[in-house]
């Protein structure tokens, strides 16, 4: 307790209503509470399992349960510390019955879901296909079910939308699976419909804690609400200017909300930040006074003026990059700083490519998150596919990935009789194929080989129950013939790759099966959510690359970003007044991460499918104010890369030497 101030001790000490702690970033909100969780069960004397709290990411909750259990020691692994879809997953999975769901239910991913769309859409192009499914998100968002969203549509688009919409619940319910989406939204359902089951949940949940608030869409707004309806005690932490997710049904009304809803509200605003110097804060503060205001805040720091912050003009992408990892290269002998010190972010995925290279050329270690995730490549889907099917059997586009990958001489005309069958008999694909009668519609011998693979399921379930999760799905990989094939199917880089990476899962279910005790059947689905928001391998020390939309709630001593230019940061797609105030409250999340040193870039050109284009620098580096920049952008030279590259090398030899 002694290491907060007057402000946070409020909050932490405040247990028996509701509470908004609202304030900027960086001034400890997050530390709030961590220190609120030890303070509940130490001085409080809640027990650890009536107290959940929720994060906006797997990291973000990994961090939080290591920092509690460093206050409470082993009291600590009690409390259930997760991001909302992973408490969805939990409350699903013990109320599955009540929603005519089986326990062990798939979880679609977004490509999953994506790829389900695309069948039930005959196929329209995919630009197209991303605005129905982004449209249909949205509404399960906003608790909006297939039929009100057919009476809602107002124009063709939203029609067609809607229509696919009902498609695809039907499909999901068929397959016994759900999406991202449907982790708040059935919860909420089941809540609103089944007040007992409700108030069970009621009864275990003390107190809820949910940080980054600002952030939450409808429906998880009113999960909370109906988690916490009666003694309406919960911790709610936020800032309405990191806001940035409003794409996704995120909406910062919901911290005024609270006021409306709750009248109890305490409210306690922070104003120390404690994580960066004060030009950073400065240049923080002066850019976002340029949004219209939802709350005043105010934000300073002790930590003193520090170094300028550096604005890097750069000729183009290449020579970004370059100069970025060379720049870092030289900091890092000069300041003896680890590479763990050190993030660079951007807007768009596609963006980290050029950095990538330029790392992995000057051999220098990082890691990536909101990329690609690992769990999205098509080798560990098909893995993971056999895993889904194992848990749940009535999942028919696992079912096809399985069957088909490796090939097993089951083609397409097999499947679409067994397609046909399962379809006049309302059956799932599986369920189809073990009814005696299905003899009389296929051939002998692809009968046979779908038996076969029937039967393989059905034996691994049966081992999945008792044997350690590791060493199982090593066998189910072996019996498959899944790296014979990989190397038959590819050439031998890719597929070298490829199976390097099954290993790797490999290892992790297994570490994860014995850190968790855990068998294969229940890592199976918790699988699904890792590769939703967050999937940076770890690694200790090593640069972060990140978007960032993923680096919300982090810190670094030093931050790069790279592409602040008009047209990529504001997006020209964001230009619109309620848009770009986003795309400033994104700057300002990147302007915050940063402790100690700012280092903004921007390209003359940069190539836009095979044109190049000419670009200016971002207006929101004029709007951070001039007086916290040193600018390169006004003419000052600065070392070009060679120099940098010479520089480090003269003092990597320094240092040796010494
Ligand atoms: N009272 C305090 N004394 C010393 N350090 C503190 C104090 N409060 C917070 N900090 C430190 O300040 C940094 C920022 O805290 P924290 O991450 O909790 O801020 P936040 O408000 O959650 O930021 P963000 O809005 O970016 O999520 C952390 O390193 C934290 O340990
Ligand atoms: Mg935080």
């Amino acid at each position: 307790m002694h290491t907060l101030n007057a402000a946070q001790q409020a909050a932490v000490t405040h247990v028996d209503g509701p509470l908004l702690v609202l304030a900027g970033a960086g001034s400890g909100k997050t530390r709030v509470i961590t220190q609120k969780i030890a303070y509940l069960i130490r001085d409080y004397g809640i027990a650890p399992s009536h107290i959940t709290a929720i994060t906006f990411t797997n990291k973000a909750a990994k961090e939080m349960q290591a920092r509690a259990q460093s206050l409470l020691g082993e009291r600590a692994k009690g409390v259930m510390i997760s991001t909302f879809h992973a408490l969805g997953v939990r409350i699903l999975r013990q109320e599955a019955n009540a929603l005519g769901l089986k326990p062990g239910f798939s979880i679609l991913d977004s490509s999953d879901a994506t790829g389900l769309l695309q069948e039930l859409s005959g196929g329209i192009d995919k630009a197209q296909l991303r605005l129905l499914q982004s449209r249909i998100s949205l509404w399960k968002n906003a608790l909006i079910n297939p039929d009100a969203a057919i009476e809602l549509a107002t124009d063709g688009l939203e029609s067609s939308a809607a229509q696919l919409y009902v498609d695809y619940e039907r499909a999901l319910r068929a397959y016994q699976a759900v999406d991202f989406d449907d982790l708040i939204r059935l919860p909420v359902a089941l809540f609103t419909m089944q007040e007992e089951v409700a108030e069970r949940w009621r009864k275990r949940l003390w107190h809820l804690l949910i940080d980054e608030y600002q952030d939450t869409n409808r429906g998880q707004y009113r999960l909370v609400q109906l988690l916490t309806q009666g003694r309406d005690a919960f911790t709610a932490v936020g800032d309405d200017d990191q806001s940035i997710y409003a794409w996704r049904g995120a909406d910062s009304e919901n911290l005024r909300l609270l006021k409306a809803d709750y009248p109890r509200l305490k409210v306690v605003m922070l104003e120390q930040n404690y994580r960066s110097t004060s030009r950073i804060l400065g240049a923080a503060n002066q850019l976002i006074a340029h949004n219209s205001k939802l709350f005043e805040k105010k934000l300073w720091s002790t930590h003193g003026q520090g170094e300028a912050i550096h604005i890097q003009t750069c000729r183009d992408g290449d020579h970004e990059a370059e100069w970025v990892v060379s720049r870092l290269s030289a900091h890092r002998f000069e300041r003896r700083t680890q590479f763990s010190d050190y993030a660079i972010l951007y807007r768009g995925n596609y963006q980290a490519r050029v950095f990538e290279q330029q790392l992995r050329a000057q051999r220098i270690p990082y890691v990536i998150s909101g990329g690609q995730s690992f769990f999205e490549r098509a080798e560990i889907k098909d893995i993971i596919a056999y895993l889904r099917l194992l848990t749940n059997q009535d999942d028919d586009p696992a079912f096809i990935r399985a069957v088909t990958t490796p090939k097993r001489g089951i083609g397409g005309a097999t499947l679409e009789a067994l397609g046909l069958t399962a379809g006049r008999r309302r059956q799932s694909l599986f369920a189809t194929l073990l009814s005696p009668a299905l003899g009389d519609d296929l051939p002998v011998r692809q009968h046979t080989a779908l038996r076969e693979f029937s039967g393989f399921i059905q034996r691994m379930e049966h081992r999945a129950k008792n044997e350690p999760a590791g060493a199982l799905l090593t066998a189910i990989i072996d019996a498959i013939g899944y790296e014979t094939w990989l190397f038959s199917a590819f050439d031998v880089r890719d597929a070298e790759t490829r199976w390097s990476n099954v290993c790797d899962f490999v290892q992790w279910i297994g570490r994860k099966g014995e850190e968790e005790n855990k068998t294969l059947l229940e890592l199976a689905q918790s699988v699904a959510l890792l590769s939703m928001l967050d999937n940076g391998t770890e690694e200790s020390n090593a640069v972060q690359l990140a978007t960032l939309h993923a680096v919300k709630g982090l810190e670094f001593r030093h931050v790069f970003l790279a592409g602040i230019e008009e047209g990529l940061l504001p997006h020209r797609d964001s230009l619109d007044p309620a848009r770009l105030e986003e795309e400033r409250r994104l700057m300002y999340v990147g302007l915050t991460r940063a402790q100690a040193s700012l280092t903004i870039s921007w390209c003359e050109r940069r190539k836009q499918g095979k044109t190049w284009m000419l670009r200016e620098p971002s207006r929101f580096i004029a709007e951070m104010g001039a007086v916290a920049l040193t600018a390169a952008a006004q003419g000052l030279t600065v070392p070009d890369t060679t120099t940098a590259i010479a520089r480090a090398a003269g003092l990597r030899a320094m240092l040796a030497g010494k």
